[in-house]
């Protein structure tokens, strides 16, 4: 009987035979015979990290950003001086009263729900080859190189300076260019308050990433039921890369920051956006503003859905410290420069990963390598 395991004539080895490649947790998480989690899904959990705080004092900070479109210098420099302590001690806050509307990001949610239910031939056009394709469709980050398959599905697309989109299921496109659109007006408005509360020039930001042209990226997240979530991650720790990523979710719990050595559990306000600083924020501010640390975790309640934005440099844009934080003798600059596409490049085909990407030494080596 031919056997279906390929022989090697010469040594009589027998080679074994690749796995297909994993694109897409949600059939396995829909089958019925799963009587508990693959192997390639478990994660270890960190057992040093420390437990999730329940400090009611310790919630993350709230930016009501009407005030820094139509207030008064009065109005708006109390919500500068907040910004200031969102940015330095958590990296993080949730806006409201941003004017996105919630039927918006409610449709978005929906048609990515829809996107998940395609036949999985069918999403398979939008798997992409290469770690930069403006679209694609995976599980992983990178399914090549994770060590561990994540519990998550994942659609990435770039929606500016070109609008990039799966053109199903019907009225997918139209929907996320209105949300990307919508969401950049914020991005806009929160990153020049962040340059005033930064002391620099409203504009400055957006000159040094050449903003115009920046990048930005519709990252949607599907995670399915999970029946052993806590030896299984959506998304392991992480920082974003980027200026500011603003995200939306469909009110299941799971993303976590991390805020003084703990983890806390992001629940977010209705109709509010989270926002989070990104790694090239934290370069350009020379450190005083860090990409915040998070995760996602499964669950074994109820799917959840996330949409994040990430809005970015221009890719040709080397990011640097800007010279107001930067003296050779006490403040000399932290990071090395490198161009915004060279650093999603490395950081997406695992060569630089999670917080260590930052280190100067580390990176040089990578870089150098
Ligand atoms: O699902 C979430 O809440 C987090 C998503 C995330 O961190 C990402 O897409 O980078
Ligand atoms: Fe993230």
């Amino acid at each position: 009987m031919a056997s279906t395991i390929p022989l090697d004539t010469k040594t009589l080895k027998v080679s074994p035979v690749h796995p297909p490649k994993i694109t897409s947790v949600k059939p396995l998480a829909e089958s019925t015979g799963l009587s508990s989690l693959p192997s390639i899904y478990t994660f270890t959990h960190n057992l040093h990290d420390e437990p999730i705080s329940d400090d009611p004092e310790e919630s993350i900070p709230i930016i009501d950003v009407s005030l820094l479109v139509s207030g008064s210098p009065e109005e708006q420099s109390p919500v500068i001086h907040q910004l200031n302590k969102a940015c330095s001690d958590w990296g993080c806050f949730m806006v409201i009263n941003h004017g996105v509307p919630e039927s918006l990001t409610k449709a978005m949610i929906e048609v990515f729900q829809e996107f998940c239910n395609l036949p999985e031939e069918e999403k398979q056009e939008f798997h992409g080859n290469h770690v930069m394709d403006p679209i694609r469709c995976s599980t992983g980050f990178n399914p090549s190189v994770d060590k561990v398959n994540l519990w998550r599905d994942h659609l990435k697309f770039y929606t500016y300076p070109e609008f990039h989109s799966p053109n199903k299921p019907v009225g997918f496109s139209e929907i996320a260019l209105e949300l990307s659109k919508r969401n950049r007006e914020v991005a806009i408005v929160i990153l020049k308050a962040i340059s005033k509360s930064l002391g620099l020039e409203e504009s400055y930001i957006e000159k040094a990433s050449n903003f115009e042209l920046g990048l930005q990226i519709l990252a949607a997240n599907f995670y399915p039921v999970c029946l052993e979530p806590e030896r299984a991650i959506g998304i392991p720790p992480h920082s974003d890369h980027g200026l500011l990523t603003l995200l939306v979710d469909n009110g299941i719990s799971g993303l976590q920051i991390q805020h003084k050595g703990k983890w806390i559990n992001v629940n977010l306000l209705p109709n509010a956006l989270f926002a989070h600083i990104g790694d090239h924020l934290e370069i350009l501010s020379n450190g005083k503003y860090k990409g915040v640390l998070h995760q996602a975790l499964a669950n074994d309640k109820a799917t959840r859905i996330s949409v994040a934005m990430p809005h970015g440099p221009s890719l040709d844009t080397v990011i640097r410290p800007a010279p107001e934080f930067v003296d050779n003798e006490s403040h000399p600059p932290k990071y090395i420069e490198i161009t915004y596409k060279e650093y999603v490049k490395l950081l997406l085909s695992g060569k630089i990963c999670s917080k260590f990407r930052l280190d100067f030494e580390q990176s040089k080596a990578v870089y150098a390598s």
